[in-house]
């Protein structure tokens, strides 16, 4: 078993540490469980069920999961059986408001909202609260869910009162709907989760939320070495393989570490526990600010957003 300290960032209103990088059992995990429905939501998977022990092997205790992905009970198992006392690890969830995917309507699994969400969540998970708790995405009306935004942040306000959720935030939410949510709270959002790298630099939302103290996590961190992401022959690619040299690592630790030194706290996901131990070095080097800048500047005279696109490129 892996032990080490892992650097940490800091929520302004409750002072908690959160482990600065998060395994996520999203994407490419939630493929698997939605592919095998003999498990469904409230069985676990042995094969994730180990993937999510392997990652805690290699020293990740900060765990992303939601409803949608059908993974809260493999990680809430995974927790359980590798014997490390809850108080080690950051378990973030997030409720499924329901989305519109490629033309189709997916509806949400809790339709009345966060509160539903997260009573099934701590049953599931065997918990008596998370760490952090999110509104996955901002994707429902009181047509589609019998809630509006600001009624739904209400719900995750009483979840923080009531001590089910030690933190409360926002997934895929842009300025104008954390505007929307600071002109009803009592308690701000602590945390946007948004799709972020060099090839989707976000930089309204982070000095947006830099400004308000909200930390934003990074979805998709490496979408930039991806050429099944972002097409072949993209601006970076010389300058990362570069860099690499340079600094030794792999283009993974690259990208991730040009995360984590923005200020923002990378998600990352590997069925493959090699490269789940080695996603530990980002934190043994650093990228001196020329390095840095350039993959900033020359990131930004490309663009790729893989989630979402119909949503943030919307006309208001
Ligand atoms: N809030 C939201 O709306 C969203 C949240 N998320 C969260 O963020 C998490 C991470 O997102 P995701 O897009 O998966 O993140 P990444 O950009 O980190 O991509 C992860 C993928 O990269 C592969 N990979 C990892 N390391 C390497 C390597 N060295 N070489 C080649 N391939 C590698 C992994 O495959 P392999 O198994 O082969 O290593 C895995 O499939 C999700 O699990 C989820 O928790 C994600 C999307 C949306
Ligand atoms: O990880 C994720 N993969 C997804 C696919 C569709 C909608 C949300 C998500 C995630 O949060």
């Amino acid at each position: 078993m892996e032990s080490r300290k892992i650097p940490t960032f800091s929520l302004s209103r409750s002072g908690d540490r959160i482990p600065a990088i998060g395994f996520g059992s999203g994407t490419k995990q939630k493929r698997l469980k939605h592919s095998d429905l003999r498990y469904g939501m409230k069985h676990a998977h042995p094969a994730l069920v180990q993937t999510f022990k392997e990652a805690i092997d290699a020293g990740f205790r900060h765990l992303d999961t939601a409803e949608c992905y059908l993974t809260r009970i493999d990680v809430g198992t995974a927790v359980e059986q590798s014997g490390i006392d809850r108080s080690e690890f950051w378990i973030t969830d997030k409720w499924d408001q329901g989305w519109l995917m490629d033309g189709k309507v997916f509806k949400s699994r809790s339709p009345s909202g966060p509160y539903e969400s997260i009573k099934k969540c701590l049953e599931l998970m065997h918990l008596s609260h998370l760490n952090l708790f999110l509104i996955h995405g901002p994707y429902f009306t009181k047509e589609t869910c019998n809630v509006t935004v600001e009624e739904a942040w209400k719900q995750m306000e009483q979840i923080y009162e009531e001590g089910l959720a030690d933190n409360i935030g926002v997934s895929n939410f842009d300025v104008p709907l954390l505007k929307r949510v600071f002109k009803v709270c009592k308690y701000k959002p602590q945390v946007d989760q948004i799709e972020y790298h060099l090839y989707l630099q976000q930089k309204e939302i982070v000095d947006f939320c830099k400004k308000n103290d909200i930390l934003v996590e990074a979805f998709s961190p490496l979408t930039p070495m991806f050429s099944d992401r972002v097409g072949k022959n993209r601006p970076l690619n010389d300058i990362i393989a570069r860099l690499c040299k340079k600094y030794n690592v792999e283009p993974n630790l690259l990208l991730l570490r040009w995360v984590y030194q923005s200020g923002v706290l990378p998600l990352t996901t590997s069925s493959n526990p090699q490269r789940m131990k080695y996603t530990f070095k980002i934190f043994d080097f650093e990228l001196e600010p020329e390095d840095f800048n350039e993959l900033q500047r020359i990131g930004q005279t490309f663009h790729y957003r893989g989630f979402f696109e119909n949503y943030f490129e919307r006309k208001e």
